[in-house]
């Protein structure tokens, strides 16, 4: 069994609530994450950048070796930086399950997502809101996860931006149904309901975990919203 498939096995479980670690208190990441695995979140999404992609840092392989090292959750790579294929053996030997890299990074990236699959990693492709979605099409095929930004990359805690919604939508008649459909950005009780109903089933969640006082209440009620509007749209 590859990192890969396990990581696909999720979508079973979905809707997944992924914490972002772009938001918790980096001087204590190991009760972060004692925390985050006592709220029963099935995953963790980490925010990789690199000041040029995104005019932000945050961290690299290094951190995320040792991150490894203190849980076994499945990790969600979400590569916000240029010329990824230069760094990403250090992201497959860090310990990522699936990493996800920028079509605006990568304009041809059918090559790259297919050497994430060989290392037995999925393979994801993200799109910022300025993006179309024709600029992924050729490439859907390749990927594991696709990734809809509905903020503009490089920092956590932005508003939530609506036109990703349509982006889902047209992207969930798109995919096969064994591709994560994820959404990225501004994620709460008020937004979560609207991208579940568009199709997304990974929710990437920053501030609405990290600033809420009881992680696990703040991830159930999350779940929750996305269960029953995922429900109510069938
Ligand atoms: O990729 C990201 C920013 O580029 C983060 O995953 C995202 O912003 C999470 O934070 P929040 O939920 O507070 O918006
Ligand atoms: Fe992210």
């Amino acid at each position: 069994m590859t990192r890969r498939t396990t990581f696909l096995n999720l979508l079973k479980s979905a809707p997944l609530i992924a914490p972002s670690m772009l938001k918790c208190d980096f001087g204590n990441l190991h009760r972060e994450v004692e925390l985050l695995e006592s709220a029963n979140v099935p995953l963790l999404h980490l925010d990789v950048m690199d000041g040029h992609f995104v005019p932000n840092l945050s961290y690299g392989p290094m951190v995320i070796k040792r991150l490894r090292e203190l849980t076994e959750l499945p990790f969600d790579a979400h590569l916000m930086i240029s010329d990824p294929e230069r760094y990403l053996d250090d992201y497959i030997a860090a310990g990522c399950d699936s990493i996800t890299i920028h079509i605006e990074a990568v304009p041809e990236p059918v090559a790259l997502l297919q050497r994430i699959r060989d290392a037995g990693v999925a393979a994801g492709l993200a799109l910022n809101p300025g993006t179309p979605v024709e600029k992924i099409a050729p490439a859907l095929e390749s990927c594991d996860l696709v990734l809809v930004m509905s903020v503009e990359p490089g920092f956590g805690g932005q508003k939530f931006m609506p036109s990703a919604l349509d982006k889902l939508r047209e992207l969930s008649s798109m995919i096969s149904t064994e591709t994560l459909l994820s959404v990225d950005g501004g994620i709460g009780p008020d937004t979560i309901g609207s991208t579940a109903q568009a199709g997304a089933k990974l929710f990437v969640a920053g501030s609405s975990i990290f600033d809420a006082s009881d992680y696990r209440e703040a991830a159930t009620q999350l779940f929750d919203a996305a269960s029953q509007a995922a429900s109510a749209s069938l």
